[in-house]
This record gives C-alpha cells, structure tokens and sequence, in this order.
C-alpha cells in the first residue's frame, strides 16, 4: 500500500491480487474493431425474469462475469436450474426454496434484486458478500420489503441497512404500495419492481427522496419486465404499478455491454485514430446510449455504420461540464479522458458513486492527484484541472471501472501500473487481452 486510500481493500472470493498491471501506453493512433461481450444489467435481469418466469428461458449473448455468474449460482441456491454453456445459458424455474445461502460477491444487482425474489421462496434466505459490499446501501430496498410484511432481519435480530441480513421466506408476498428513498441506488426500484408481478396483488412503489439516479436503468427494468408480458404503469413521475400475473418465458438475445465498451472507444480520444464496437443496438435502456454525445462533447467524433459506432479522435482532448447523474457507470471513464483534457471540467449529480463498488468520487480524486493530477471532489461530484500527469500505481479497491480508468491513463502516460486488474473480473474477465488487442490494431499497422 503506497498512500492513503479511500476505502481498506479487501481481498476478495474471486481472485489474489496480481502484481501491478503496467498499463501499456499507445505509441500511434488506433485503428481497432473491438466486439464487448453482453451487458451485465441486462444478463441480470433476463437471468432473474427467467427464474420467475412459467417455464424455461434462453439467454444468448450472456455475459459470463463475476457478476452474472454469482446472480447464477444465487438462483441454483434457490432452486432454480441455470445451465451455462459458453454465452448460451438456459434457465428452468423451480420451486423458489429456503434455507439458502447467497453470496452476494460485490454485485449490487445481486444484494439488490435478489431480497424480493428470496421472500418468494419456503424458507430463511441469508445474504453476505465481499467486506466492500457490507457498506453499500441497503436499507431502502429492505425497509421497503419488511413494509410488504416480509421479515428481514440482522444477525443480531435488529432492522439491518446492509449486508449480512436474512429474508424470511414465507412462500409468497400480499404486495401493495410501498414508499422507497432510492436516491443512493436506483437498483431499490428495479430490485422490488422485478419481483412484483409475483406478489399477489401486484406492487405501486413510489419513490419518496431527493433526485433519483440511473433512471435508464428503471426504464431498462420497466422495458425487460413488458417484454416479458407484464403490465407496468410508469405513467405517472417517480411511481410504478406492477399488476399482478404471470411472467412469460421467452429466449432473449443479450444486448452487448455499452458501459464496457467505453473505455474502448475512450482509447480513441486519447490515442487518436479510430475505434470501432460492434453490436450498437439501435435503441437501448443502457446508459451507455449517452456515449455519442458526451464523447463529442470530448472533442471526438462519432457515427453509426450499421450496427458499428464508430468513435475517432485526434489525441486533444476538451474538458466538459456535466450532468451524470443518469449515468453514472460511464464516471470513471469520463473522469480519465477530463483528466488529460487541455480545459477544465466539473461532473455533477453523482453524489450516490460514493456507495459504488467503492467511494469512486473518493478514489477519483486520490488516484488522479496520486498521478499528478488536479481534481477535487465537491458535494455532488468532481471538478478536474488540466495537469501534466506522471506514472504511478493506479490503486482499484476492488473496483472493475478504477483499473478500466486506470488503463485510460496509461496510453497516455507512461509508467502507470494497475493494482489488482483481475479486480475487472466483476464485468468484463477477459479485458487486458482485449485491450493489448486494440492497441496492436494501429491506423499504421
Ligand atoms: O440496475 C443496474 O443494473 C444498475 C444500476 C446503476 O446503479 P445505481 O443506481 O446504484 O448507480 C448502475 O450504476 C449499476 O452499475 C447497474
Ligand atoms: C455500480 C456498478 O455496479 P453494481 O451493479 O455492483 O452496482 C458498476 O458496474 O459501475
């Protein structure tokens, strides 16, 4: 450990850290087809409509992470066939059973979306995860279950706002109205939302509290849950209306994770060259449809050929002031391309990253000044100042988008390191062979 850091690393199940990845830096402009396996928001909740749903499901497409392959084994805890077979996974609902045990990783799709579909099942559900997932926010989500009547309690019997807790499983939820602050997580609404047509009457959640983030998000689960022939009424602002009734089985292809494809196309603008993702749905729920226009608001320039988006830059980079406050996973990519921009930049609306995998608005700010940098962190979010920065360790908290930040900055500065890049196992496994591919596909060669 070099300085002081945000949160205390905790090694997680997954992996030992590695030595320090030396980020490679990018010696001309790029010239790069990148293909990003699927969105783990989306594997997610195909894999948990499945669960619920009248008969089997097939996820093509799916992203096989750490992730998705807890939010898997989570499901078989409860009963329920998943069945992986390279991106082809079939899903067979059982009876939803207790006692189970969930390990929860540090997935927040996993702790937040599974405590409804557990007060489905006949018995006790206990939920624990990594040591960085026993701070993030829970409590909202809980709170609104035990005001269902389902029974959730702490080791020690009292109300708990984080992991480890249990849901006591009666074998069915009365459903109903139900009032959640889910301004520190938009995954409060999606995780009561996916269950809700399976409570006997249905659920009206409101959402009482200040801004709501990630709102593409609950337009993904809304969108996910129509598909699968359930009646939402969004009609009215900050309040949903799930009826009750059947969820329809259906096989799904999986969009690709546009999220992930970021930092790919982030190579561009600081590489120069162009950069290439294949698979960019026409429309989408995922946050990362925001790509195109805060891009070009970086300096780049964007256009769809086909199903590609295309993303070329020129190596200068602008700094911008912005609102991600619906986006806040695309964060840590945009905070890398601001701190190599020439002008400066503010990122707003964020406050609720500091219950994200890590801190990130903490750990922005450390690992851009560890590197020279100048950002400062404000009530809501970032500003960044131009800097020269210079090489160093690149600490990551066990935060998949810090070592995709970090890599950012490697191509570059020379001498960046990333601490822990398996830590980019959580969403995307296979990401430093991807990007060495990327770089060795130059405009020149
Ligand atoms: O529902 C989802 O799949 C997600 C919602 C968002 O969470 P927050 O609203 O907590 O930011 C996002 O940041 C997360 O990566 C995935
Ligand atoms: C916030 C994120 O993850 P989670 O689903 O664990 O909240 C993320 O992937 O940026």
């Amino acid at each position: 450990m070099t300085t002081s850091t945000p949160n205390t690393p905790v090694p997680d199940a997954a992996s030992a850290p590695d030595p320090a990845w030396a980020a490679p830096t990018a010696a001309s402009p790029l010239d790069a087809a990148v293909e990003v396996p699927g969105s783990k928001s989306l594997t997610n909740r195909y894999l948990v409509l499945a669960a619920l749903a009248n008969g089997p499901s097939e996820l093509r497409g799916a992203l096989s992470s750490r992730d998705t392959l807890l939010m898997a084994e989570a499901l078989r805890q409860l009963g329920v066939g998943v069945e992986v077979d390279g991106t082809t996974w079939r899903v067979t609902p059982g009876e939803l059973r207790g006692p189970a045990s969930i390990d929860c990783g540090l997935a927040g799709t996993v702790m937040r979306f599974l405590p409804a579909v557990a007060a489905l099942a006949d018995g006790p559900v206990r939920f624990d995860g990594d040591a960085g997932a026993r701070v993030r926010p829970m409590g909202p989500v809980l709170a609104g279950l035990r005001n269902l009547g389902v029974p959730v309690t702490a080791d020690d019997g009292t109300e708990p706002s984080t992991l480890p807790f249990t849901v006591e499983g009666r074998g069915g939820v009365v459903g109903g109205a139900v009032d959640v602050d889910a301004s520190a997580s938009s995954q409060f609404v999606s995780g009561l939302l996916l269950a809700g047509a399976r409570f006997d009457r249905g659920l009206r959640l409101r959402h009482v509290g200040s801004a709501l983030p990630s709102l593409p998000h609950i337009e993904m689960t809304v969108d996910v849950l129509r598909g699968a022939g359930v009646e939402v009424d969004d009609s009215t602002p900050s309040t949903w209306v799930v009826a009750p009734g059947p969820i329809v089985a259906r096989d799904v292809r999986v969009e690709p994770d546009l999220s992930n494809a970021s930092p790919f196309l982030a190579a561009a603008l600081v590489a120069g060259g162009t950069v290439r993702v294949s698979g960019w749905p026409t429309s989408t729920t995922q946050p990362g449809a925001l790509v195109p226009e805060l891009f070009e608001q970086l300096g780049a320039r964007t256009r769809r050929v086909g199903d590609v988006l295309e993303v070329t830059g020129t190596g200068r980079i602008r700094g911008l002031d912005v609102d991600l406050h619906a986006a806040g996973e695309l964060t840590p990519t945009i905070a890398a391309l601001a701190a190599l921009a020439e002008t400066p930049s503010r990122l707003r609306g964020i406050a609720h990253l500091r219950g994200h995998e890590t801190d990130r608005l903490a750990a922005l700010v450390c690992e851009i000044n560890r590197l020279g940098g100048r950002a400062t962190e404000t009530e809501d979010g970032l500003t960044i100042e131009p800097a020269t920065l210079h090489g160093g360790t690149v600490e990551t908290y066990h935060d998949h988008r810090m070592a995709t930040f970090g890599a950012i900055l490697g191509l570059r500065v020379p001498g960046v390191r990333v601490e822990d890049v398996a830590t980019t196992a959580k969403t995307l496994p296979d990401f430093t062979r991807m990007w060495g591919s990327m770089l060795a596909a130059t405009a020149r060669g």
